[in-house]
């Protein structure tokens, strides 16, 4: 792992670090915050999941975490959202596919199975990094995201409820492999078989089976993705019908940005806190 750069913030370190991943099969940047109570123990773990477009960054620049995550004592590990790299294939003047759209699935089509794996990377590869390099306490984990990183939140924590002591999400894409901004990249990345599509998309895992015991989400009535990208409805559908308790709350004239995120970024943190210490 190299060091990229460190700075003191809220009495703890924010750093960016580099590594050779051999999930995505090139180098992967990440973001980690370490609050002040590390100097005393391990610390619990929170995973931020960014949307698309973003890169590790985003959140850290304008995500406004960091005084409560020293509060509370969370370590905040903010990963990248694909892979990158000259041999990394992409779609250049698509946003919505390739670099900065890897969707936290395993891609099983040639060319992107080679790089795609973001799934892999963030439940297999980046934990067990995270739990050498810093002084995590990997029993208590929790997760969460924004947009697409909100679906790679609830799919990853459905699937594994025993990892995460909490999920929650800010406008999360609840049904990717239907919403039109989403179903073309499943298809490139997963083939045309849409049964194996299921695996990455929250509501299908709910309705297969699939549970975790509560989860939080926020979403802005303002969002331009809304009703085409996002709807938190058909969340609340599946939720209901399999009596998973889900926290819907509806904010009125907030959009998609950073502005809302920031906004509701302490109930988040909240949220997480005051289940990872249960
Ligand atoms: N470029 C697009 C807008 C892209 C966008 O809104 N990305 C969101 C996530 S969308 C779902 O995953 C985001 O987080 N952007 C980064 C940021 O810093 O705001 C367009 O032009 O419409």
């Amino acid at each position: 792992m190299k060091t990229i750069s460190t700075a003191k913030s809220h009495g703890g370190v924010q750093g960016v670090y580099s590594h050779a991943s051999e999930a995505c099969a090139c180098d992967m940047t990440f973001a980690v915050f370490v609050p002040p109570q590390a100097k005393d123990g391990p610390c619990p773990v929170v995973w931020y999941l960014s949307g698309l477009t973003c890169t590790h960054q985003n959140v850290m620049d304008k995500g406004e975490y960091r005084r409560l995550a020293a509060e509370f004592g969370l370590i905040v590990v903010c990963p990248d959202t694909s892979p990158r790299g000259e041999s990394v294939p992409d779609e250049k003047d698509n946003w919505q596919f390739g670099c900065g759209a890897g969707f936290y699935l395993d891609a099983t089509q040639a060319p992107f199975s080679t790089n795609y794996r973001m799934y892999s990377y963030i439940t297999e590869e980046l934990p067990a990094l995270i739990a050498k390099e810093f002084p995590a306490d990997m029993t208590r984990q929790a997760i969460f995201g924004h947009s697409m990183g909100g679906h790679g939140a609830l799919t990853i924590a459905l699937k594994d409820p025993e990892r995460f002591k909490s999920c929650s999400a800010f406008a999360p894409i609840t049904r990717p492999m239907v919403a039109g901004w989403s179903r073309p990249a499943f298809e490139k990345y997963l083939g045309t078989d849409e049964a194996a599509w299921r695996a990455y998309d929250a509501v299908a895992l709910i309705e297969d089976g699939k549970r975790f015991p509560e989860f939080l989400v926020d979403q802005g009535s303002a969002d331009g993705f809304l009703e085409d990208g996002l709807r938190p409805w058909l969340l609340d559908e599946a939720c209901k019908a399999a009596g998973i308790p889900l926290k819907l709350n509806m904010r009125e004239g907030y959009d998609h940005s950073y502005f809302f995120i920031s906004t509701f970024m302490d109930d988040h943190l909240r949220w997480h806190a005051e289940r990872l210490a249960k």
